[in-house]
């Protein structure tokens, strides 16, 4: 009433001098004020109301957080998205587990999130999706697990809020900890992002695990190249691990230390899995047996390491399905985590496990082997191995592995490559099939 009494009142006055006109009724003028009072309002509640909307759909992100930026423009959130998130990770079989996969556009991410859904298990996907190498070749990943029954979600792990929304949406049992900055030679270029995903990254998730209720079990790549410049082979878990050859090294054995605290501290089942150069199809184009080809192919020259007077350069070359069998037996035969509210209720396992082929091979017999699949001749370049992180060989000692996971590779170089190659050329013919396993 007072309000209604304040504006006829405010009608007899004109607001500004000279601008009141006499021969307009005043009724008139009342009305006018009413209509632009009410669009005013109108808009007012228009703006608070988008406002509010988008306070609640963004998450909340602390202002040291170095992917603020990125987050900005995260599209996560809302009843939609998290009804795909837990229609994703239902499982369907019984005793099934239910795994957050991060890192699940990655090469090793794609395999191990699809052959987890193939037998039943609730899957949930994370990715970043970031131009480290072609982000087509991930978004290709994504439409086919997609297919699969898996939803990747766009997102970073060093977003916390993002880890804390999907813990409160599916009580996962697992966490495959796959995202990671790799390369080993990279590091000198971009040895930030190696901080930022291979240590930061590593903490954010497992800081999100530990809170957790209840807390999952974790199995996260580690890598043959924390032995480094250890000379005993093959390599063994027992070996020293003290002397990476590059940041990237360095990164991954201090994600192994903190693999210890968080154990140790909080009770969380962690295993770590030391790949040893994992190759196949849907793999990382930054690798040399996938640019190796696509150079051959172009006529390119391609760069041969070799080791101090003419030395062999040589790597356990480890297919991708070997490697994803090992993954599963560990998530499988993973103990529990003993901690719940961020507090340890008792001792929890911790592993590490070398994932190799047991079987080294030098670069120069990898470049035979595509030289005749792909029947071209490679244009060699042989030069000295650079010092940019580089170790002249690696060979796993796998009893461990084979003991505790019933871990057994199968595929030898020459097989695998012939499915690498066959999966490269249909990719890359723009066919049907460019989309296929
Ligand atoms: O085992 C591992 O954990 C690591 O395996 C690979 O690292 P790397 O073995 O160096 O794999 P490539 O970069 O594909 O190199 C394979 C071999 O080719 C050699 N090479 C590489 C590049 C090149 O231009 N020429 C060349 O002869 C390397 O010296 C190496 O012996 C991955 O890139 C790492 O992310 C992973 O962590």
């Amino acid at each position: 009433m007072s309000q209604l009494k304040q504006i006829s009142h405010l009608d007899n006055i004109p607001s500004t001098p000279g601008k009141f006109k006499m021969d307009k009724s005043p009724y008139i003028h009342r009305l006018r004020w009413h209509s632009s009072h009410a669009k005013l309002t109108f808009w007012f509640f228009l703006f608070l109301g988008l406002m509010l909307l988008l306070f609640l759909r963004s998450p909340p992100s602390s202002p040291s957080d170095p992917t603020r930026r990125s987050l900005r423009t995260s599209t996560w959130g809302g009843p939609a998205w998290e009804k795909r998130v837990r229609s994703s990770a239902r499982v369907r079989a019984r005793h099934g587990l239910s795994v957050l996969v991060t890192g699940a556009a990655g090469f090793v991410g794609t395999h191990v999130s699809a052959a987890l859904k193939r037998r039943g298990d609730g899957v949930l996907g994370l990715d970043n999706f970031n131009d480290y190498y072609d982000p087509a070749l991930k978004r290709a990943r994504q439409a086919l697990l997609d297919r699969t029954g898996v939803f990747v979600v766009d997102g970073d792990i060093n977003d916390s809020a993002l880890l804390r929304k999907l813990f409160d949406v599916v009580a996962f049992t697992h966490v495959m900890h796959l995202a990671a900055q790799a390369g080993v030679r990279y590091a000198m270029q971009n040895p930030g992002s190696y901080v930022h995903s291979n240590i930061a990254g590593l903490v954010s998730v497992l800081e999100a695990c530990k809170s957790a209720n209840p807390q999952p079990a974790i199995v996260w790549a580690s890598s043959s190249s924390v032995y480094g410049l250890n000379s005993k082979v093959p390599f063994s878990e027992r070996d020293r691990t003290d002397q990476p050859a590059s940041l990237y090294a360095a990164t991954k054995k201090a994600g192994e230390e903190i693999a210890h605290t968080y154990n140790h501290i909080y009770g969380l089942s962690i295993t770590g899995l030391r790949f040893f150069t994992v190759y196949g199809p849907w793999g990382r184009p930054d690798m040399a047996y996938f640019f190796f080809t696509k150079d051959i192919l172009k006529g390119k020259s391609i760069p041969i390491f070799e080791g101090p007077d003419h030395g062999t350069v040589a790597r356990d070359f480890t297919y991708i399905d070997d490697i994803v069998k090992g993954c599963l037996a560990s998530l499988d035969t993973a103990g529990k985590s003993t901690g719940s509210g961020g507090k340890k209720k008792g001792p929890a396992q911790l592993r590490v496990f070398n994932l190799g082929n047991t079987s080294p091979v030098p670069v120069t017999q990898l470049v035979s082997i595509l030289e005749r699949l792909l029947k071209v001749k490679a244009n060699r370049m042989m030069m000295k191995m650079p010092r940019n992180g580089d170790v002249q060989f690696t060979h796993a000692n796998i009893s461990l592995a084979q003991r505790e996971l019933k871990y057994k590779p199968t595929t030898d170089l020459q097989t695998g490559l012939k499915k690498f190659v066959r999966w490269y050329l249909s990719y890359n013919s723009g066919s049907q099939k460019k989309s296929s396993w």
